[in-house]
C-alpha cells in the first residue's frame, strides 16, 4: 500500500482530524489478565481486535508494540500482521514500534519487513535505533522516502538507562541525542507541513535536545505509567509543540476491556492533549 503522500503530510492530516494523540497496543501479560483473557495467541487476537474497534477513527496514530506480538512466536506476528492491516484499511496510520538497527544490508531487510510495499507488516512508520550510527539508517531513510513512509529515530529515550549513552558528548560537543535530532532534521529539510522522519524523546526526562529546527513529529511516550505528564510535553517540546505526538498506552489500555471505557479514556487524553492543535 504504498503512498503518494509522505508520511509527513498524512500524519499532518490525520493530527488535524482526529488530534495530535498515539495511543499504544502494549498486550502486556497483565493486561490479558486484568483484560479476563488468556496469556496465549487466542488471547492476544481478542486484545487486538478491541483495541482495534476503540481506536480506529477515534485518534491520529496507533502504535503496537512489537515486542509484545513476537513473544508468541510466529502466532503472535500473524496476529499484528492482521491487526496492522485492518488499521491501516480503516485509514488509521500505524506505526510498529519495533526499534530496529543494524548494520546497512541487515537494516535493509528490517527496513524492507516494516515499510516494503505489500509485505506482511507492512506499516506506516517504525521506531528505528540509530545508535550504530545515523548512517546505518540509511536504507531505511531511502525506502521512507520512495514509499512515502515514516521513521522515528530514537533521540532521547523515556527510560533513566538511556542517559548513559544518549546525554553523552559527541567529538564536536554535542550531546549523542542532539546529533540524532540534527542527523533527522536535516533529512526533514524542504519538506511541505511536515517532514516524515521524526524523533522520540521521552516525557519524563527532565531536559530534552534542542527540537526547534527538526520540522518532523516528535513521539513523546512516558506518559501516565512512567510518570510524564501534559506539562513535560509543553515544558520540553519547545517551539516543536505543535508536532509533538503525545503516545500512551497504559494509562488508556487499563480501561479496558470494554470499547466504550477505552474510548472515554481515549477522549480524556485526547482532550488533555488539545493544547497542541491551538
Ligand atoms: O523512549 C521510549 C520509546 C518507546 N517507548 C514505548 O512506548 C510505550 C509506552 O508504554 P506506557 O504503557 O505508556 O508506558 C511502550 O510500548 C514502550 O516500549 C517508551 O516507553 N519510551
Amino acid at each position: 500500500m504504498t503512498s503518494t503522500e509522505t508520511f509527513g503530510a498524512r500524519l499532518h492530516a490525520a493530527t488535524g482530524r482526529h488530534g495530535s494523540l498515539c495511543v499504544g497496543v502494549d498486550p502486556h501479560p497483565e493486561l490479558l489478565e486484568a483484560w479476563g483473557l488468556p496469556d496465549s495467541v487466542e488471547g492476544l487476537e481478542q486484545f487486538s481486535e478491541i483495541c482495534v474497534e476503540a481506536f480506529v477513527g477515534q485518534v491520529a496514530l496507533v502504535k503496537p508494540q512489537v515486542a509484545f506480538f513476537e513473544a508468541y512466536g510466529s502466532g503472535g506476528l500473524a496476529v499484528l500482521e492482521r491487526t496492522v492491516s485492518v488499521l491501516r484499511e480503516a485509514g488509521t496510520l500505524v506505526l510498529a514500534d519495533a526499534k530496529r538497527g543494524d548494520i546497512g544490508s541487515t537494516m535493509n531487510a528490517y527496513a524492507r519487513a516494516w515499510l516494503g510495499a505489500g509485505s506482511p507488516l507492512e506499516s506506516d512508520a517504525v521506531t528505528v535505533s540509530p545508535y550504530l550510527g545515523f548512517g546505518s539508517l540509511d536504507p531505511a531513510l531511502e525506502l521512507a522516502e520512495r514509499n512515502g513512509g515514516g521513521l522515528f529515530v530514537l533521540a532521547a529515550t523515556s527510560n533513566p538507562e538511556g542517559a548513559q549513552v544518549q546525554l553523552s558528548t559527541a567529538a564536536d560537543g554535542r550531546r549523542i541525542s542532539q546529533v540524532m535530532v540534527d542527523e533527522a532534521a536535516a533529512r526533514n529539510a524542504g519538506a511541505d507541513v511536515l517532514g516524515s522522519i521524526g524523533v522520540v524523546v521521552g516525557a519524563t526526562l527532565t531536559e530534552a535536545p534542542d527540537l526547534d529546527a527538526l520540522h518532523g513529529p516528535i513521539l513523546m511516550p512516558g506518559i501516565g505509567h512512567q510518570g510524564g505528564t501534559a506539562d513535560d510535553v509543553r515544558r520540553l517540546a519547545g517551539a516543536g509543540l505543535r508536532s509533538v505526538v503525545p503516545s500512551v498506552s497504559r494509562e488508556v489500555l487499563r480501561a479496558g476491556p470494554s470499547v466504550t471505557a477505552l474510548q472515554e479514556a481515549v477522549g480524556r487524553s485526547v482532550e488533555a492533549f488539545a493544547f497542541l492543535q491551538d
